[in-house]
C-alpha cells in the first residue's frame, strides 16, 4: 500500500547523529547524496527548507576534542567554528548541482515577537520564491537562556517543527540514525519493533520514548516526540526515518512505507 503523501513545501531535518561518524569525522557521503537529492527535489518544483543539526559535533571533530565541552563559553566557541565548516561543505555540495543554499541561524526570541517572526518569515518566502534552499540551524553562540531571556529552542526537532509551522509546509521529514519509531530503544531493547503510523502523541506513544545512545546526539525520540506533537496540533504530517542514504526522501515521497509517519489524517491507498 503506498501512502498519499504530495507535499509542495517541504522541511527535511537531519540530525547529529547522521552526519558525523563515530569517529567524529564528517560523514560526506551523506552531505553529498542530500545536496543532489534536495535540489532534484527544487528542480521538480517542492519548496525545500533544510534544518541541519551538526555544528557541535563538527567542531567538536575539528578542535579533536574528545566530548563536548561543559562550560557554555566554550559549546558556543566550538559550535561557531563547527557551525561555518558545516555551510561551507553544503555550499560545495549543493554548488555542485548550481543549486543556491542561504544560511539562516535562529534563536526562540525571534519566534516570540510577531513583528520579528514576520521578518523570518518574509526572508524564507523571498529564498523559497528564488528557488533558494535555505539550511537552518540553531544561533548556538548566542543561543542562552537567561532569567527573563528565553533564546533556545529545546533542540533541533522543535526547531524543524516550528519552522514547518511558520512556513507553512505540508511535511517535515526528520532523518535520524534510526529506522523510524519503536516500541523502545532498538538499541537497547532487542524486541522493540517500528511503529509504521503515529495519529496521537498519548501516553502509551510517550512510554516507548528514550534518549539518545550516540555521543553527539540531544534529545533522543522525546523530542523527536515534541515535535510530532506540534505537528500533529496543526494538522500536519512527519515522517522520521534513516538518513543513512538521503534519497530515502525520494521513496518517502513516492508513498512507500518508510520509517514512522505521524498523521492525524487516516490514510488512503493509492492505487
Ligand atoms: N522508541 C524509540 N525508537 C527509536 N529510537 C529510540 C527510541 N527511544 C530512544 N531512541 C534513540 O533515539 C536515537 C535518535 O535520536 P538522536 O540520537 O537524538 O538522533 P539525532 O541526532 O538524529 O537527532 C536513536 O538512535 C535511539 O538510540
Ligand atoms: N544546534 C545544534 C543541534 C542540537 C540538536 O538538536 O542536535 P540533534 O539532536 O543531533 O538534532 C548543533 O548544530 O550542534
Amino acid at each position: 500500500m503506498l501512502r498519499q503523501i504530495n507535499p509542495k513545501r517541504i522541511v527535511v531535518k537531519i540530525g547529529t547523529s547522521s552526519l558525523v561518524l563515530k569517529n567524529r569525522k564528517l560523514n560526506l557521503r551523506a552531505i553529498a547524496r542530500l545536496a543532489f537529492v534536495l535540489t532534484d527535489l527544487c528542480n521538480r518544483g517542492i519548496q525545500v527548507v533544510l534544518v541541519s543539526s551538526g555544528a557541535m559535533g563538527v567542531g567538536i571533530g575539528m578542535l579533536h576534542l574528545k566530548d563536548r565541552p561543559s562550560e557554555i563559553p566554550q559549546q558556543q566557541a566550538v559550535s561557531a567554528i563547527g557551525q561555518s565548516q558545516l555551510i561551507g561543505i553544503y555550499t560545495k555540495e549543493f554548488a555542485e548541482y548550481q543549486q543556491i543554499v542561504a544560511q539562516v541561524l535562529l534563536t526562540r526570541d525571534v519566534m516570540l515577537f510577531p513583528e520579528s517572526k514576520r521578518n523570518v518569515v518574509n526572508a524564507f518566502k523571498a529564498m523559497m520564491g528564488q528557488h533558494i534552499i535555505p539550511i537552518v540551524n540553531e544561533n548556538d553562540s548566542v543561543s542562552v537562556d537567561e532569567l527573563d531571556h528565553q533564546t533556545s529552542f529545546s533542540d533541533n526537532d522543535e526547531l524543524s517543527a516550528i519552522v514547518t509551522e511558520i512556513i507553512d509546509a505540508d511535511l517535515l521529514i526528520v532523518l535520524s540514525d534510526i529506522d523510524g519509531f519503536y516500541t523502545g530503544n532498538p538499541y537497547k531493547d532487542p524486541d522493540a519493533v517500528l511503529i509504521p503510523e503515529v495519529h496521537a502523541i498519548d501516553a502509551d506513544i510517550l512510554a516507548y520514548a528514550g534518549g539518545s545512545s550516540t555521543q553527539f546526539g540531544t534529545g533522543g525520540m522525546t523530542t523527536k516526540l515534541n515535535a510530532a506533537r506540534r505537528i500533529l496540533e496543526h494538522h500536519r504530517q512527519m515522517i522520521l526515518a534513516n538518513g543513512r542514504d538521503p534519497e530515502i526522501i525520494f521513496d518517502i515521497l513516492d508513498g512507500k512505507e518508510i520509517g514512522t509517519l505521524f498523521t492525524t489524517k487516516v490514510m488512503k491507498a493509492r492505487v
